[in-house]
């Protein structure tokens, strides 16, 4: 686990404008590429925030055809882990509002774009969006993260791999 949360660590690093942002872990639900449950998100630097180009897929359908609000939710949360990366060290959600506009459709990709709003001692407040390729958005959302420790993360261990 301590090996785990240091190659962690390691990721929080200069990232050019453009430049591809690291997966949080193999099986991370939002962007692990080894979780096959997962939504494989990657996420690039745009400027100061991070921006992805998403599809979902049947995995991830609610009322047929349109995407669970949750599965929705746990994108958005990820996009703002990785907005992470830029803010050089690691911080948890503490609060996630999202207003779900319009139905976000199985198929259909969308740009999700995750800034920093401003930060307040641990806190950062941050705020995504999803649009469609026309620029409608279907999707906002607002979220509050505190930074942490990596030792937060030893709370969890990892399958396979015991705490210590
Ligand atoms: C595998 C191994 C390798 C490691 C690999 C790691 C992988 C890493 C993966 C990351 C993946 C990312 C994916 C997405 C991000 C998640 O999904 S994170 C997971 C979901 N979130 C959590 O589990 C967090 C659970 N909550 C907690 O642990 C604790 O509540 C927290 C967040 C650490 C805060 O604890 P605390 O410090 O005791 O809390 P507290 O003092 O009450 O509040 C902190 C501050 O927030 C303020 N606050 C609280 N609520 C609010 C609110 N709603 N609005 C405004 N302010 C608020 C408080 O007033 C306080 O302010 P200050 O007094 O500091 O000014």
């Amino acid at each position: 686990m301590q090996a785990l949360l240091a190659m962690w660590a390691e990721k929080f690093t200069v990232y050019p404008d453009g430049a591809e942002l690291p997966t949080h872990h193999d099986h991370c639900l939002g962007c692990g590429p080894n979780n096959p449950h997962g939504h494989h998100l990657r996420a690039l630097r745009h400027g100061d925030g991070v921006q992805a180009w998403h599809t979902f897929d049947n995995r991830h359908v609610g009322a047929p055809g349109i995407v669970h609000g949750g599965a929705v939710a746990t994108v958005v949360d990820d996009l703002y882990g990785c907005l992470l990366f830029l803010e050089g060290g690691p911080a948890v959600t503490r609060q996630l509002t999202i207003e779900y506009l319009a139905p976000v459709l199985i198929g259909a990709e969308y740009r999700l774009q995750a800034d920093v709003v401003r930060r307040e001692g641990r806190k950062l407040f941050v705020a995504a969006r999803a649009t469609e390729p026309a620029g409608r958005a279907v999707i906002t959302s607002t979220a509050v993260f505190v930074k942490v420790s990596v030792e937060h993360f030893a709370q969890g261990s990892p399958p396979g791999v015991p705490a210590d």
